[in-house]
């Protein structure tokens, strides 16, 4: 749909209903003018004689998606609070719950946030079928603003509303409507009369009034509801901590509930108007804007390309990475031809794909039927010959050059020549994986991070000579399979891995320095990570620290940190997770405690690397400890910036959040750098480079930003001439 600029329009049809319908693409967000064009409307609708009864439509196949998130980025931006949403005391409570003729709401394709509160505050809602209903404000960091906090408890009952919104959870229309939330459900040709012959009916009195706000038969009893709250409370200091907004959002409820939805509605608008100038929310609205940009490459998706169909994919190599990205294909309903070397390397690529479809159906996230559907689209095969018709292949065999540039001059005989080449490499050098072929310009980087299934991140690694259509092709397969595409340049651990490659090492330099290792996890997890480097080593297995560890060395010659340590580990019997062993004691059924026994070979390590100043361990802060080892992550993402390595700095803030789990509500790694201050992060690394060396020495670009107080996340072309010559 092409976009049209939006407003509101009401048509009276001779049966006397009013059609007030809002237009805003792409989604009908509540922009301000929206919101103002409603209000006219209804106005007018009320004052009308030949207007008995409202319908509120949203034009275009969606209701709304929501109060426009832009105004909450002008406020963060400008710190100015008056345009944000507190007229919902105005438009719920007097405008629509109020009014003197019936509203009914029509809602087709979506109505998400602001749009189901508009709907919810409605005395009707008809919805097409398989409509999408959420109150996903929690994860903006604010909470539900024009009056959902206590609407959808009196819709579908207190412990579903909570549930709704604690977990940003939607549901669809005929969910809806089995728990209270819509009333009916209409075809999408016929939702509009359907909903015109409601509104009628209720005019006429053949169909119960009800004002949303004035209803408590869903509530329960007031201890019923305390209980239900109590639990939710506990609930959300779990999956939400170092949070706002979840507390806030029951505090409201609570307030509706004990003492009646206007006072409700009161405490929601003053909560929201607090939380929108939170951190947390500054944090998650750019995030929320940051995914999205990911999608815009400039030359290659403003060009007028479009993306070419991908129906079959081949995989070469049925591993642990293999099988995950086969897995998510087929999930998405494309055809997979798995390659392997022999049967017994096939079958057990096959079987963990099998495992991994069973996983999501005994999680019940998976229906049977689909399962079956989706194992249906995989092939096993032991040649090249069903390759003559892939659209697509992803080589994903082992980190060895001279196999993948056997693989790929294999290809390129197999393929039809518009099939596109990828390479899942995490750290080889895609122009030497091509060398031996002719076809440079569809050869691509894939990179999954694992399991592939799951990981929401798909980095894909375009070299000089990879053709736009082909990344165009990619970014689509990617959005297909419901992963985040974060076009990416080619080095050495491209945009993640390159970046993070400090975190592991800072980690291990710290505990070198006589720092305690479950001291840094505990912190880090603090900090708001899901676990601590430490304890990531030991999930993620020792095999892969070996592996990339001479990669790094001699592609950062001079800024990295080798360590003993694992060598020792494995030497003494541990092997992380693997084996129950490592830095934690990995038992089934509980939680990984730390192991004390792992002490005296640290201390051994320690010995060997000898890296504390005049042999005694340091003495740092709970603060500097984090920063010791985030702040050597931001350097090298400077200098991932400073390459052009990623084409904005808010493309990093996204590979961080949903590839190292980086907490989104801090915004992502340079986000939260620009919180900190570019001076502060500089002037701290280059004082531990003078004490401890050139592990923490600041990056040109880092410097340079400090000293000319400029953001870190600004656009390069701010920077100097010789930076802007590098990208
Ligand atoms: C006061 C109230 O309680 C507060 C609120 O209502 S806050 C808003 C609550 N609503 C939401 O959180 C929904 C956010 N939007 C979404 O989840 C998804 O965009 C969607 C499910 C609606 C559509 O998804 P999809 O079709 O994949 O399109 P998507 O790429 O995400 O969005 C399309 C465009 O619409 C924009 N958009 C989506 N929702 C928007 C919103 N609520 N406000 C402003 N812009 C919005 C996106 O930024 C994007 O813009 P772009 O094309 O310039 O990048």
């Amino acid at each position: 749909m092409a976009k049209m600029p939006g407003g509101v329009t009401m048509e009276v049809g001779n049966d006397g209903v009013a059609v007030i319908s809002f237009y805003k693409p792409p989604v009908n967000s509540l922009a301000l003018p929206i919101l103002a064009g409603l209000k006219d409307k209804f106005y007018e609708a009320m004052k009308r004689d030949d207007v008995k009864a409202v319908v509120v439509f949203g034009k275009g196949g969606k209701f709304s998606g929501g109060f426009d998130i832009n105004v909450f980025d002008n406020v963060h931006k400008t710190g100015d609070n008056s345009v944000s949403p507190d007229s919902s005391i105005d438009l719920v409570v007097n405008t629509i719950g109020d009014a003197k003729k019936p509203v009914v709401a029509a809602v087709g394709g979506l109505a998400l946030g602001g749009g189901l509160e508009l709907a919810m505050a409605c005395h009707a809602r008809i919805a097409a079928p398989r409509a999408q209903l959420g109150l996903p404000e929690l994860t903006l960091g604010i909470i539900p603003g024009l009056g959902g906090t206590q609407l959808l408890p009196r819709l579908v009952g207190l412990s579903k509303a909570i549930e709704m919104m604690l977990l940003s959870k939607s549901i669809s229309s005929e969910e809806g409507k089995k728990s209270g939330l819509i009333d009916e459900i209409a075809s999408s040709s016929e939702l509009l009369n359907v909903s015109r012959r409601w509104a009628l009916d209720i005019a006429e009195r053949h169909k119960p009034w009800l004002c949303t706000l004035h209803r408590t038969d869903r509530l329960g009893s007031l201890s019923e509801a305390r209980n239900v709250l109590k639990m939710a409370r506990q609930q959300a200091k779990h999956i939400a901590r170092n949070m706002p907004q979840h507390q806030a959002c029951l505090d409201a409820i609570e307030e509706g509930v004990v003492h009646g939805a206007f006072s409700g509605i009161l405490k929601e608008a003053k909560l929201s108007k607090e939380l929108i100038l939170s951190d947390t929310s500054k944090g998650l609205v750019h995030i929320f804007f940051a995914q999205r940009a990911t999608s815009k490459v400039p030359n290659v998706t403003d060009i007028g390309l479009k993306p070419r169909p991908v129906k079959k994919v081949a995989i070469i190599g049925g591993g642990l990475m293999g099988s995950g990205i086969a897995t998510a294909l087929i999930l998405s309903n494309i055809y997979v031809v798995l390659k392997e070397i022999n049967s017994e390397y096939l079958l057990k690529g096959i079987k963990a794909i099998q495992a991994n479809i069973r996983s999501l159906v005994s999680r019940k996230k998976l229906a049977e039927d689909k399962a079956q559907k989706s194992l249906s689209l995989l092939k096993g095969v032991l040649d090249y010959s069903e390759f003559k018709d892939v659209d697509m292949v992803i080589e994903a065999v082992i980190e060895n050059i001279s196999l993948k540039q056997k693989i790929f001059s294999d290809l390129e005989k197999a393929c039809p020549p518009h099939c596109i080449l990828a390479s899942n490499t995490s750290t080889i050098d895609l122009n030497i994986i091509g060398e031996r072929t002719k076809s440079q310009d569809r050869i691509v980087g894939a990179h999954f991070f694992s399991p592939a299934h799951v990981m929401p991140l798909l980095e894909i690694v375009r070299t000089e000579k990879t053709s736009a259509q082909v990344i165009l092709d990619l970014m689509t397969v990617g959005k297909i399979i419901k992963k985040v595409p974060v076009v990416v340049g080619n080095c050495t651990g491209f945009a993640v891995n390159r970046a993070f490659f400090p975190y592991g090492q800072g980690a291990q330099f710290l505990l070198h320095l006589g720092v305690d290792p479950f001291r840094i996890d505990q912190l880090i997890s603090n900090f708001g990570l899901p676990m601590g480097p430490f304890q990531l080593l030991d999930v993620a297995g020792y095999g892969v620290a070996v592996a990339v560890k001479e990669i790094y060395a001699s592609a950062f010659a001079g800024r990295t940190f080798d360590t003993p340590l694992v060598d020792l580990l494995i030497k003494n019997g541990r092997n992380g997770k693997n084996n129950g062993k490592g830095y934690y004691i990995f038992e089934k059924g509980s939680k990984p405690k730390p192991d004390p026994s792992v002490l005296p070979i640290i201390e051994e390590s320690r010995k060997l690397a000898n890296v504390m100043p005049g042999g005694k361990p340091i003495s740092v802060t709970d603060r500097e400890i984090v920063e010791m080892i985030l702040f050597p992550v931001v350097n090298e993402s400077c200098r991932v910036l400073d390459e052009g390595i990623v084409i904005r700095a808010s493309d990093l803030d996204v590979a961080s959040v949903l590839g190292m789990s980086f907490p989104s509500y801090r915004g992502g790694i340079m986000f939260w750098a620009d919180t900190v201050g570019a001076d502060y992060i500089y002037r701290n690394l280059k004082k531990w480079s003078e004490a401890y060396g050139n592990f923490y020495k600041p990056s040109r670009f880092l410097e340079e930003r400090a000293i000319r107080r400029i953001p870190l996340s600004a656009p390069t072309s701010t920077t100097s001439s010789a930076s802007k010559s590098r990208l």
